[in-house]
């Protein structure tokens, strides 16, 4: 029997949350792609369960985060509890979750499995991204000779389906989202660097009745004789417990001596003298904790690997699911980009030199944060240190320390012209203003849809004075004039500090109240400062323009007249001439 044969955009290795991310950007961009998972369709249990507010602005930005708050457990506190070495378990704290600076998201819990289905429904309305389970790749192999064509179709897979038999696949691209034993990494013969430890954990979820006064909060349990415990109240009535069997410092642990029963016996002796009976138990595992990185995360540019299938790292402080959607998230706009032959296709090597640095810390974060159950002491000053290292990771556990620095994408900007929350290289922070035409509030990261599109956002100053609104007017002409001849669209905001009676929208230049003969005026362009954006941005009366990237991190701050400096910022990354 012939082989079937076919050809695809992008071909997505692994249907977990690094695979659904990158396949909700080809989603809402219109690229031809597929998605094949070696499991059944079914439901994931036990998995992730922390969201963290960055991931939630990303959730927002693809119209799904209400989905997710309608299922979600939120974050509201931690509570801190030691046994001290006479025995005695006590409460050393109780801490307001910390609100994270200019977001409007906290943190929140729910079941990685529902947020799988959440985002694989939006991506199923779209015929052209096609989700083939049962499915997996049994050899890759990459044409280098077709690499600088950009219409050719280098990599080339067979793919084992377990209904249909086999498939030779030819892709322009491919993710390999496949998971910490990632198939397309062997491929690419790239080796994990790090190091195992003997900490060893039980993590399961339950439903329990429990006279612990602190069990509706997330907790950490410090007994430094007896192992540590960490819990987390989440949807439908279940806990999450993470369960020390072994610290680092210890002899090896016989992984097969664990069982359901010994994680609860464990769990209630690191409870007592209060109870806990397990009325329900929906899911067990457990696991060694060992850090590993992969040496490499793309090979050509042409096949890329994002989240488990890089960084292995301890679930614990729950950062892998989001640092892994996070991955995706920056890799999935300028692929869509460059096969819509919108971007540059050097654009692409900016994934390494982006995401690397973020993987790094995370294995830097989590060995940091597991020092707290491994090889701490009894010195009586826990409570203090516990919460220095719960106040030190909250940047991570918030996704707000990222950096992005590769000056391909980030303009580095003259301090005296930067504000100050305003960072090349960091997301776009949450500022409130209010719609000019309707009046209503929103945040200003809520505008910044993940559609592919770069956001341009103009702190036009007070209009109501002639020379602003000239200033402002000219500026328009000019980023009309730049669309034009790069025949890319941006998202255009503009947001005045004018009276909303001292200016009417007809005053402005066309880009900023443009008029469609089908669907009339765009009143959605220009906004009204609610008082605080500018100081909280640090943006001065003059005002400044703001180049957002397709992934909410700011590329470029200017001046109004500083038009020559974007189009420089611009240029290369539009560049798409000498590729097509
Ligand atoms: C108990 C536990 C708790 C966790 N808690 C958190 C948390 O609270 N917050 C957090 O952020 N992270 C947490 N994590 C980590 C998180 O689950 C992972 O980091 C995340 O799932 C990684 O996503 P991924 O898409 O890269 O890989 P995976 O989720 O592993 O997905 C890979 C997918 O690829 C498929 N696949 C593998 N090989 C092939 C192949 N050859 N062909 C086709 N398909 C293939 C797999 O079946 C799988 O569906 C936790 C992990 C565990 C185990």
């Amino acid at each position: 029997m012939t082989k079937k044969e076919s050809s695809v955009d992008v071909l997505i290795i692994g249907a977990g949350p690094a695979g659904l991310m990158a396949a909700m950007w080809m989603t809402k961009c219109g690229v031809t792609t597929r998605l094949v998972e070696q499991r059944p369709d079914q439901l994931r249990v036990g998995g992730a369960d922390g969201i963290h507010p960055r991931s939630m602005e990303m959730f927002e930005s693809f119209g799904l985060d209400q989905e997710i708050t309608q299922a979600w457990e939120p974050i509201t506190g931690w509570a801190l509890w030691c046994r001290y070495a006479e025995g005695t378990l006590a409460r050393s704290d109780r801490l307001d979750n910390p609100t994270p600076v200019r977001c409007r998201w906290g943190p929140g819990l729910l079941q990685q499995g529902i947020i799988e289905r959440i985002i694989k429904k939006h991506i199923s309305q779209q015929a052209f991204v096609r989700i083939e389970y049962q499915t997996a790749p049994s050899s890759l192999a990459i044409n280098e000779d077709a690499l600088n064509d950009p219409d050719s179709h280098p990599c080339v897979l067979s793919l084992h389906h377990e209904d249909v038999g086999e498939e030779l696949v030819r892709a322009k691209y491919v993710i390999g989202a496949d998971g910490a034993r990632s198939w397309t990494r062997k491929q690419l013969e790239f080796r994990m660097e790090g190091t195992r430890t003997r900490s060893v954990w039980a993590v399961t979820d339950l439903v329990v009745v429990s006279d612990f006064p602190d069990i509706q909060m997330c907790t950490t349990v410090n007994s430094y004789g007896e192992g540590g415990l960490f819990f987390l109240r989440r949807e439908r009535g279940l806990t999450r417990f993470y369960i020390q069997l072994n610290r680092a410092d210890e002899e090896e642990f016989p992984a097969a001596s664990i069982t359901q029963e010994l994680i609860i016996q464990k769990l209630q002796s690191l409870l007592r003298p209060y109870t806990c009976t397990v009325k329900y138990c929906e899911w067990w595992s457990s696991y060694t904790v060992a850090h590993y990185l992969s040496n490499g995360m793309t090979k050509h540019d042409r096949v890329f690997l994002v989240g488990d299938a890089v960084h292995n790292h301890s679930p614990l402080v729950g950062l892998g699911m989001n640092v892994s959607m996070q991955d995706s998230y920056n890799l999935g706009w300028k692929l869509a980009g460059v096969l819509q032959k919108k971007l540059n296709p050097a654009i692409l090597s900016t994934y390494e030199t982006e995401r690397r640095p973020v993987a790094e810390e995370l294995i830097e974060t989590d060995r940091f944060h597991l020092q707290l159950f491994d090889t701490a002491t009894v010195t009586g000053s826990e409570p203090a240190w516990m919460q220095e290292r719960e106040e030190a990771l909250q940047p991570s556990m918030q996704g707000f320390g990222v950096y992005y620095q590769d000056s391909f994408l980030t303009a580095a900007t003259d301090k005296e012209h930067r504000p100050d929350a305003v960072t090349p290289g960091k997301r776009f922070p949450q500022l409130n203003v209010s719609n000019h035409a309707t009046g209503k509030v929103c945040a200003i990261s809520s505008l910044l849809k993940s559609e592919g599109r770069f956001h341009i956002i103009i702190f036009a100053g007070d209009l109501s004075q002639a020379p602003e609104l000239n200033r402002f007017n000219t500026f328009g002409t000019a980023l009309e004039q730049v669309e034009n001849q790069t025949s890319r669209n941006f998202n255009v905001i503009a947001v005045h500090r004018t009276h909303k009676t001292a200016i009417e929208l007809a005053s402005m230049t066309n880009i900023f109240f443009p008029a469609d003969e089908r669907t009339g005026r765009d009143y959605n362009r220009v906004y009204c400062d609610m008082e605080t954006s500018y100081e909280e941005a640090g943006i001065s009366e003059r005002g400044a323009v703001v180049l957002v990237r397709p992934d909410q991190y700011v590329g470029w701050c200017g001046e109004l007249e500083d038009v020559p400096g974007l189009t420089r910022y611009l240029q290369p990354i539009f560049d798409v001439k000498k590729h097509a």
